[in-house]
C-alpha cells in the first residue's frame, strides 16, 4: 500500500451514497474481526451460496438475524445446514445506527432497527458481480463495513448494471453507506487485492459486513 500524506476525505460518488474513509478504529477493528469469526463456526456458519441458474458465488457468506439466500430471506439455512440463523446482537445495530448517521445525518437513521447482517469473506480470487440489494422490505439505508485486504468497490445506478458507476477503494476500517435515491443501486466489487490488509489485523482476504433492516 502506498504511504499517504494526506487523510482520505469523505465522498460521495452518489446521491445518498456516501464513503467514510477509516471510520472503525483498529481496536474496533479487531473486535468486528474476532466476532466474525465466531459467526463463521458451524452451525449455520460460513458457507458457499450456489444461485438457481447454477453458479457459485466466489465470497463465502454468513448471515445474523435472517438469512439470505438467492433471493430471499429465511430464519434458517435452507439451503445449507438447516439451523437457525445465528441471533442479530443489539451492539450490531448500534453500530449501524451510528454509521447511518455519521454517512447521512440523524434524520437518516431508520426508526426500524438494523435486524440482518450479511458477513461476506473474499480471498484474493474472490468477487463479487454487479447486483442490487432489494430483498428487504425496507427503504433504511444499508451500511457496509469493510476489514482486511482492500478492495475496488463499484457502486453505479438504480438503473442499469453499467454506467455510469464510480470506482472506490475501500480499505480495511472503511465505512460505506447507500440509501435514499441509491438505496437500491448496482454495485459489485470487481477486485480484491492481496495481501493489503493492515498486519496487525491478522486477517488475510477480506470480509464485508452489511447491516439492513429487514422489514419482514
Ligand atoms: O463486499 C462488499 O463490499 C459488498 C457486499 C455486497 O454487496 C452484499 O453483500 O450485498
Ligand atoms: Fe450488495
Amino acid at each position: 500500500m502506498d504511504a499517504e500524506l494526506f487523510p482520505r476525505d469523505r465522498t460521495e460518488p452518489a446521491p445518498g451514497a456516501v464513503h467514510l474513509p477509516d471510520w472503525l478504529p483498529p481496536a474496533r477493528q479487531r473486535e468486528l474481526l474476532r466476532a466474525c469469526r465466531e459467526w463463521a463456526r458451524p452451525p449455520a456458519g460460513l458457507r458457499t451460496v450456489h444461485t438457481p441458474g447454477g453458479g457459485t458465488m466466489t465470497a463465502r457468506q454468513v448471515c445474523l438475524g435472517w438469512h439470505w439466500h438467492p433471493y430471499a430471506y429465511a430464519r434458517t439455512v435452507v439451503d445449507g445446514d438447516g439451523a437457525p440463523v445465528k441471533p442479530f446482537p443489539a451492539w450490531l445495530g448500534e453500530l449501524g445506527r451510528g454509521a447511518v448517521t455519521d454517512a447521512l445525518g440523524a434524520d437518516a437513521a431508520a426508526s426500524a432497527p438494523y435486524d440482518i447482517a450479511l458477513i461476506n469473506f473474499y480471498d484474493a480470487d474472490a468477487r463479487m458481480g454487479m447486483h442490487r440489494d432489494a430483498d428487504e422490505r425496507s427503504d433504511a439505508p444499508v451500511v457496509s463495513l469493510s476489514l482486511g485486504d482492500t478492495c475496488v468497490f463499484r457502486f453505479g445506478n438504480p438503473r442499469t448494471r453499467t454506467r455510469p458507476y464510480t470506482d472506490v477503494e475501500l480499505r480495511s476500517g472503511d465505512l460505506f453507506v447507500f440509501g435514499g435515491p441509491s438505496r437500491l443501486a448496482y454495485h459489485g466489487v470487481p477486485r480484491v487485492h492481496a495481501g493489503t490488509a493492515p498486519p496487525e489485523l491478522g486477517l488475510t482476504g477480506r470480509l464485508n459486513i452489511t447491516l439492513r433492516v429487514s422489514g419482514l
